[in-house]
């Protein structure tokens, strides 16, 4: 019987909410190559002095009210799916989990593997969207481990699952739990990526960003494009739940820096929502499988004070996958065909 290992990455998260610690972290995520695509001498002077002095104490701090008894929610969740992942597949398979940035590292998980004398890999980078700062970071490091390997057993990558029903279905349900008729408007809410960054992904070289909406429909020449990947699964939900077009947003959060990002922003549409008189907005973060920094604080935080602020009532956040039995037989899935 052949021995499979999967290998879960996702993107990570410091060791502890303490400066130096997020200073760890936020010095290797933002000296990756991918994450900030300029010239290396520029990153360095940009990343280590200027974004890392100022921006951890920050960082840290916001780490702090969202580190609980379980630590980051990004761990706890992750190290949830693999053991469920592990008790679902059997001795047959081999489940370990990386964090791209910090621990468990990208190589520990590997040299596991390697260990335990796995026939083949199926590396499973947790983004459901692809974007070269997440899902082709993850695929970039394992190839570069492996390839220092004399033994370089075979290897699959799964690239992105943006419209897998089993993910599209649990967003749905956990949005009905709230029920949809209590709400304004419906905001689909990614993370965001520079605008540099997709038309790097238009391999047409002509297509996204060249005229509006681009990105509404995925097609030929935008198939591996962020934007019309998160637009994609926007829709499959919306269609679930029978949400209208007019009635929900596709935008963006998690800006960094000055150049432009994709857009449109959430905190514009926020404030267009507030002008327009809405007063409940339900919000779904379909770019992440588990509760993070990004949703726990920034959207059940951030932008439901600074929508009370400008008039509206409640920001309403849709809960991750988490530890839904679905996303396991998601990850099932991936792992076998
Ligand atoms: C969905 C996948 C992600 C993409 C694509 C992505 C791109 C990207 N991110 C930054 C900068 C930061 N991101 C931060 C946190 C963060 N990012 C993701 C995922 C993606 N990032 C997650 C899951 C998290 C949260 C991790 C957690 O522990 O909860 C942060 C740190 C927080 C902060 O200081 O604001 C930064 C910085 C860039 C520049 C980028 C693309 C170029
Ligand atoms: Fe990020
Ligand atoms: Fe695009």
């Amino acid at each position: 019987m052949q021995k499979i290992g999967i290998l879960l990455v996702n993107l990570g998260t410091p060791d502890s909410p303490s400066v130096p610690d997020v200073k760890k972290y936020l010095k290797q995520f933002l000296l990756d190559k991918r994450v900030i695509d300029i010239p290396a001498f520029n990153r360095n002077l940009l990343v280590r002095g200027i974004i890392v002095p100022f921006r951890s104490p920050k960082t840290a701090a916001l780490y702090s009210k969202i580190w609980d008894e379980n630590g980051s929610p990004l761990l706890y969740y992750s190290k949830i799916q693999q053991e469920n992942l592990q008790k679902r597949l059997g001795e047959n398979y081999i489940v370990e989990l990386a964090m791209r940035y910090q621990n468990p590292s990208i190589e520990s998980a590997l040299e596991n593997l390697k260990k335990a004398l796995v026939d083949k890999i199926v590396v499973i980078p947790l983004f459901p969207q692809y974007a070269s700062a997440s899902t082709g970071s993850v695929i970039e490091e394992v190839m570069s481990i492996v390839g220092k390997w004399f033994t370089i057993p075979p290897i699959k990558f799964i690239n992105s699952f943006h419209d897998h029903p089993s993910m599209i279905s649990i967003f749905a349900d956990n949005a009905r739990k709230y029920k949809i008729e209590n709400f304004d408007h419906f905001l689909f809410s990614f993370h965001g990526l520079p605008e540099r960054q997709l038309l790097k992904c238009d391999h047409t070289g002509n297509y996204c960003l060249k005229k509006d909406n681009c990105c509404e429909n995925l097609n030929e020449n935008n198939k591996f494009c962020y934007s019309a990947q998160s637009h994609s699964t926007a829709k499959l939900i919306a269609s679930e739940l029978g949400i209208k077009r007019e009635d929900y947003t596709v935008c963006f959060q998690s800006r960094l820096g000055k150049e432009p990002w994709v857009q449109p922003y959430t905190s514009d549409i926020l404030k267009k929502m507030a002008a327009e008189g809405k007063k409940k907005l339900l919000v779904f973060s379909p770019a992440f499988v588990a509760d993070c920094l990004e949703t726990v604080y920034e959207i059940t935080v951030e932008y439901n004070d600074e929508f009370k602020e400008m008039g509206g009532e409640h920001v309403q956040l849709v809960e991750s996958l988490n530890e839904d039995p679905r996303f396991i037989d998601l990850l099932e899935d991936l792992s076998k065909n």
